[in-house]
């Protein structure tokens, strides 16, 4: 095994029992500056191997991907979170997953369809827009953005899911149920202590939410007529027909439906909302920045155009670098024994990837903690990076690999649309005449530490 600090045999490094999620950082840096750039630690008995360097990366997740292609399997007291695995991101690597993934891929992440919901964004972006100018009216033009910016991603994101306009209040509850939950991840503790009561707490307001959104919908497909608000298909449509060929055929019930949508909101809603902070706090950090792409995106902004805008995609690809929402992976489990830099890693051990730590590798980026588009313009050190890290490991804020987040063309995709629109529309400045603090601290994304306040003011004469 790669090297790390010395484990008490069964418990491990008592260390890591305490800490969870994204508060493993400090103390692995420490250990990548002591061991090297892949360490051992042990959770308990089990042997987790932390990458930080990409071309380790490489030759995991690109040269040997179907080996490490797979995901560990939960603890019998947490398996009914997932549906016994159940969703994209939990399933083992194997025919269900593949039939997930590529369910979502193709009927609601791939450009095409993104298109298709053009009515959806342009709804959930006039009132992010409103937002912001009420707040701002009503507030000496100041706006605090992190709130604002989550409730669009996820307003958009159920309207997709779901395939329907749903009240405020609506979208709020869901968006309260999904924030309980992933601060439940950080807790798991809670279900090893009171696994049923806590079983039943959380399977009932999932139930409550999600059970009458899937049998309305149930039911109107089943009647063929559509609903006033109701789009032709969504994920949600996806899920009610899609067929498990290795279990005969079956449909998925409904705690599997329920699970997939709540992927799809979870794993899309804080990651878009928390990188698009990053990158306007940026922009208002950088005014020269915002007035080049002020210029370029100018104030009629169609989505049409969005692809041909190089200094658009530059900000968004310098903010995904920079601030990485997610600064590891999921863990990855391994299909079998393998050999690789020397190192033997046993079937049972977990192997995670530290995004961020790549993103800002300087031997691949000079200055990397400076936030400099520029980089990705012809002649930048970034020219024609390609961030699925086939060839060689740059940067991967989406993963890289066969795990690789399937939804990275659509966050692209909707970063340009929102950047490009909340630049177009208003001039940014930080507020108080202060300095935009970027000192980051993990939760399940990594957030800002204090969340960007700015003035706005419209750009329009
Ligand atoms: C800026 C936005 C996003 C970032 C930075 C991001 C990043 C990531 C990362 C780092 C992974 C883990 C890859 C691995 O385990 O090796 C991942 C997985 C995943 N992401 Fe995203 N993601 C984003 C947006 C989205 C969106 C919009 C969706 C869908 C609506 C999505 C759905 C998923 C799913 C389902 C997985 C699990 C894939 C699998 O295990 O096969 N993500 N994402």
């Amino acid at each position: 095994l790669p090297p790390g600090p010395p484990a008490v045999p069964f418990v491990g490094n008592l260390i890591w029992l305490t800490r969870f999620a994204a508060d493993f950082e400090p103390p692995i840096r420490d250990l990548w500056s002591k061991y090297g750039p892949i360490v051992t630690i042990r959770l308990g008995s089990i042997p987790i191997v932390m990458v930080g360097d990409p071309d380790i990366a490489h030759i995991m997740l690109v040269q040997h991907g179907a080996v490490f292609a797979d995901r560990p399997i939960p603890p019998p007291s947490l398996q009914f979170l997932s549906s016994n695995q159940c969703s994209v991101g939990t399933a083992g690597y194997g025919p269900r997953w593949r039939l997930l993934r590529r369910n979502l891929a193709t009927e609601m992440l791939n450009p095409s369809r993104v298109r298709q919901f053009a009515d959806a964004r342009e709804s959930v972006l006039h009132v992010l827009l409103d937002k912001l100018r009420h707040t701002a009216a009503s507030g000496d033009g100041v706006v605090v953005v992190k709130e604002t910016f989550q409730f669009a991603m996820v307003s958009l994101l159920v309207f997709l899911c779901f395939g329907e306009k749903l009240e405020e209040a609506a979208v709020r509850d869901i968006e309260a149920a999904q924030k309980d939950l992933l601060r439940l991840f950080r807790k798991l503790n809670i279900f090893a202590i009171a696994p049923k009561i806590s079983r039943y707490l959380f399977t009932r307001r999932w139930n409550c939410i999600f059970l009458p959104l899937i049998r309305s919908r149930r039911q109107q497909k089943e009647s063929n007529v559509p609903e006033e608000n109701s789009f032709r298909s969504c994920y949600l449509d996806s899920l009610l027909d899609l067929e498990i060929p290795e279990e005969e055929g079956r449909k998925l019930n409904d705690d599997e439906i329920i699970t997939l949508c709540s992927e799809f909101l979870a794993a899309g809603s804080d990651t878009t909302s928390t990188a698009l902070e990053w990158i306007m706090a940026n922009v208002v950090k950088h005014p020269n920045v915002q007035e080049k792409l002020a210029e370029e995106v100018g104030t009629e902004i169609k989505e049409e155009d969005l692809q041909k805008k190089p200094y658009l995609k530059a900000v968004v690809l310098e903010g995904l670098r920079r601030h990485s929402p997610g600064h590891f992976v999921f863990p990855h489990a391994i299909t079998k024994e393998i050999s690789v830099c020397g190192y033997t890693i046993p079937k049972d051990a977990l192997v995670n990837f530290a995004v961020a730590k790549m993103n800002l590798d300087g031997e691949k980026w000079p200055d990397p903690l400076e936030f400099r588009p520029e980089r990705f313009l012809p002649g930048g050190e970034g020219e024609g990076v390609d961030i699925t890290g086939s060839k060689e490991i740059r940067m991967m804020p989406f993963g890289v690999g066969r795990r690789i987040c399937p939804g990275m063309s659509f966050a692209l995709f909707h970063l340009k649309f929102f950047v490009s629109n909340l630049v177009g529309e208003f001039r940014w400045e930080a507020a108080d005449g202060g300095e935009v603090d970027l000192s980051e601290t993990p939760e399940l994304t990594v957030i800002m530490r204090n969340p960007l306040r700015a003035c706005i003011s419209s750009r329009r004469k």
